[in-house]
C-alpha cells in the first residue's frame, strides 16, 4: 500500500506544543508520513512567545518546491504564515503544484497574545489562500477578523461560516474552543456551503490547551491524506484533540501542551 504523505507549512514552536512540532507529532500518530516547510522560528514556551524570526519568502517556497517536485503531498496544512510575502509565495506554489487537499488554519494570535500574522497580511490570506482551501479552520477570534463581525454564540457562528465560505473555501470548520455560550460543551461547526454539521465534545476545564488549533488541523490533514472525506476527517480530528486535552501532560508553568499520543493510546486500549 502507498504511504500517505502530509505536509505542514507553518512556524516552529521551540516548546513543541504548537506549530510544526505539534503537526509532525500528530501526522506520525495518525500514520501519515510528515514533511515540513518552516515559515518562521519562534522562541516559545508554555509562558508565551519571546521571539519571532521569519524566514525569507524565497526560503519557504524553496522548501515547498523541494517536496512538491519529488515526493508530493497527499494533503497539506498551513499554520503560522506571518507575512503577506510568505502567503503569496505559498499560494503560488500550491497553485503550481496543483495541490487540492489543502487545509488553511488561519493562525493569527498565540494564546499569550503574540501576533503570529502581521495585520497587513490578513487581506493577503483572504485574497490568495482562502480560494485554494478545501477546508479553512478558524477559531472564533480569527473568524471575527476574517469576516469583520462579532460572533457571540451558535447562530452568529453559522452566519460567519456562511460569510467565510464566500471567500472560496469549499468547507469551513468554525471551531468552538473560544465559544463559552454552550455550557460544558465545545462544539465545532462544519459548513459545506449548504448544510451544517456539529461535532461536539465535553469541554475540559484546563489551562493546558496550547496548540489545540494546530493539532486539530494536523489531524484533519492526516486523515485527508489517508483518503477520508471532510466530515470523517473532522470527526477523527475532534476525537484526537478531545483525547489530547483530556489526558494532559502537565508540562511547563503556563499553558501546557496537549498529549499527542493520548488518542493512539485509547485506540490501542480499546482493541
Ligand atoms: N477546553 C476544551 N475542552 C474540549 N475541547 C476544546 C477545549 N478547548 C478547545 N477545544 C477544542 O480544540 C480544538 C481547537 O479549538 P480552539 O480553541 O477554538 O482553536 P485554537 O486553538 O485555534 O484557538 C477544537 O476542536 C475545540 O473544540
Ligand atoms: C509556531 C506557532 N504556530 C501556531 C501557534 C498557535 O497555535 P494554536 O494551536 O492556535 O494554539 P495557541 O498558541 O493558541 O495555544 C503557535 N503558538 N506557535
Amino acid at each position: 500500500m502507498r504511504t500517505p504523505t502530509a505536509l505542514t507549512i507553518a512556524g516552529s514552536d521551540s516548546g513543541g506544543g504548537a506549530g510544526i512540532q505539534a503537526d509532525l507529532k500528530t501526522f506520525q500518530e495518525l500514520r501519515a508520513f510528515g514533511m515540513s516547510a518552516i515559515t518562521a522560528v519562534t522562541a516559545q514556551n508554555t509562558l508565551g512567545v519571546s521571539g519571532i524570526y521569519p524566514l525569507p519568502a524565497e526560503a519557504v517556497r524553496a522548501q515547498i518546491a523541494a517536496i512538491g517536485d519529488d515526493m508530493g503531498a497527499d494533503a497539506l496544512k498551513t499554520g503560522m504564515l506571518f507575512g503577506a510575502d510568505i502567503i503569496e509565495g505559498v499560494a503560488e506554489e500550491i497553485r503550481r503544484l496543483r495541490w487540492t487537499r489543502v487545509v488553511v488554519d488561519p493562525v493569527m494570535i498565540a494564546k499569550g497574545g503574540a501576533a503570529l500574522l502581521q495585520e497587513q497580511a490578513v487581506q493577503a490570506l483572504k485574497k490568495h489562500l482562502l480560494p485554494l482551501a478545501l477546508v479553512v479552520t478558524p477559531n472564533v477570534p480569527e473568524a471575527e477578523t476574517l469576516t469583520g463581525t462579532k460572533i457571540g454564540g451558535m447562530v452568529a457562528r453559522r452566519e460567519a461560516a456562511r460569510r467565510l465560505a464566500e471567500h472560496g473555501a469549499r468547507y469551513v470548520v468554525l471551531k468552538g474552543g473560544h465559544d463559552d455560550s454552550l455550557e460544558g460543551r465545545s462544539v465545532d461547526l462544519l459548513f459545506d456551503g449548504k448544510d451544517f454539521l456539529e461535532f461536539e465534545g465535553v469541554r475540559v476545564s484546563t489551562r493546558h490547551t496550547h496548540g489545540t488549533g494546530c493539532t486539530f488541523a494536523a489531524a484533519l490533514t492526516a486523515e485527508l491524506a489517508k483518503g477520508s472525506d471532510v466530515p470523517r476527517a473532522v470527526e477523527v480530528a475532534k476525537a484526537f484533540i478531545q483525547a489530547a486535552i483530556e489526558q494532559s501532560l502537565e508540562i511547563g508553568r503556563g499553558h501546557g501542551p496537549t498529549n499527542h499520543w493520548a488518542y493512539g493510546d485509547r485506540r490501542r486500549a480499546a482493541r
